[in-house]
């Protein structure tokens, strides 16, 4: 299946970089919400903005697709100033998905889905065509769920097929305000595992908004803390971010867990394993490509002190709980590096 959507003539659109360029915006009542801010985001990168309530977070979001119209700066996508395009044409080049998706009540899940092809103009067969293609891709059977209206849908399931209509027309950009904040955790983690498998398939350059910092580290390639007026604090991946606070405010925002937390963004050290025999008889196993996270979480599962380590080969080493230590102290200074 081509889930890129390149198969139609005109389809065709690659990730673009995005840049915002000393970024402004203060609104009528004289509001600063944005201050000043400058951030580069790589062609089909994923970066988030995370920061406290009020900071200026879905501002800058909206003035990506120009919801919001700056107060001053630029945004560059694909190197092209946004602000000279025509804001309908724009918004059709970037898929937006939000809290509560906001999907047309009154229209089946397949029209929801081909709302951008339509207004593009696509022929009804191609729509048809994209709208499977779309829906499989995101997990919902076309048989079973293209004719339903959203009242008929879990909310996991409407969040589900707002992300297929943000991808329906091949968007260059995906634009995400807190897109999993109003389903239960439970389905929350799963629709994150969604976003990531999806990620690996179609890989466009989003921004996604969170306040949630798990989901910041689990979703993001860089995470871009904000303070009020948006002031970024800091740009970094997640596991930068985890191991090297840049300030105080940082060091606050992200808290009393990020030695916890560093455990997930951590893989296991190929290089420092013990012998396999010194995991102990019966130990249990985790794949080489697991985190730390994963093997002191089955540690801690089988009442163990220690795991073996294998490959599509077979088992390569063992780890302990100790290693686990050693290994989070060594990434920490290899991040400084
Ligand atoms: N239309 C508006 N007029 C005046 N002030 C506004 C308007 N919209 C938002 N603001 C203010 O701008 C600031 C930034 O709001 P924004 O919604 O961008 O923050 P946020 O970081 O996304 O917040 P949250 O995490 O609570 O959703 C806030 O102080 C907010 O009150």
């Amino acid at each position: 299946m081509d889930v890129t959507g390149n198969h139609g003539a005109n389809a065709k659109h690659d990730a673009a970089p995005i840049a915002l360029d000393r970024l402004r915006k203060v609104y009528p009542d004289g509001t600063v919400a944005v201050g000043e801010l400058s951030l580069e985001i790589g062609s089909g990168e994923v970066t988030v903005l995370i920061g406290p309530s009020g900071c200026g977070k879905s501002t800058v979001l909206r003035m990506v697709n120009r919801l919001i119209e700056p107060s001053g700066g630029r945004i560059l996508i694909d190197g092209a100033e946004v602000t000279a395009a025509d804001p309908v044409q724009l918004r059709r080049t970037i898929g937006y998905v939000i809290q509560n998706v906001g999907l047309f009540p009154h229209q089946t899940v397949r029209a929801n889905v081909g709302t951008v092809p339509r207004m593009l103009g696509w022929d009804r067969r191609r729509i048809a065509e994209r709208t499977d293609e779309l829906l499989e891709l995101v997990g919902l059977s076309p048989e079973q769920y293209a004719g339903r209206y959203p009242h008929e849908l879990s909310g996991g399931q409407r969040q589900r097929v707002g992300f297929a209509r943000a991808l329906a027309a091949d968007p260059k950009v995906l634009l995400m305000d807190e897109p999993f904040s109003a389903v239960d955790p439970i389905n929350r983690g799963r629709l994150q595992d969604e976003f990531l498998r999806l990620r690996a398939a179609v890989r466009k350059t989003t921004i996604l908004v969170t306040h949630d910092l798990q989901e910041a580290i689990k979703l993001g390639d860089r995470i871009a803390v904000l303070s009020d007026h948006a002031q970024l604090q800091q740009y970094a991946t997640p596991a930068e971010l985890l191991a090297r606070p840049g300030n105080d405010f940082v060091e606050r925002f992200v808290g009393e867990d990020r030695g916890i937390m560093r455990l997930s963004v951590t893989p296991i050290p190929r290089d420092g394993l013990r012998p396999v025999a010194e995991a102990g008889e019966g130990a249990p196993e985790v794949p080489a490509s697991a985190t730390l996270r994963e093997a002191f979480g089955a540690m801690l599962a089988a009442g163990r002190g220690a795991v073996v380590v294998r490959d599509t080969d077979g088992a390569i080493g063992a780890l302990t709980a100790a290693d686990v230590q050693v290994a989070l102290a060594s990434a920490a200074v290899d991040s400084a590096a």
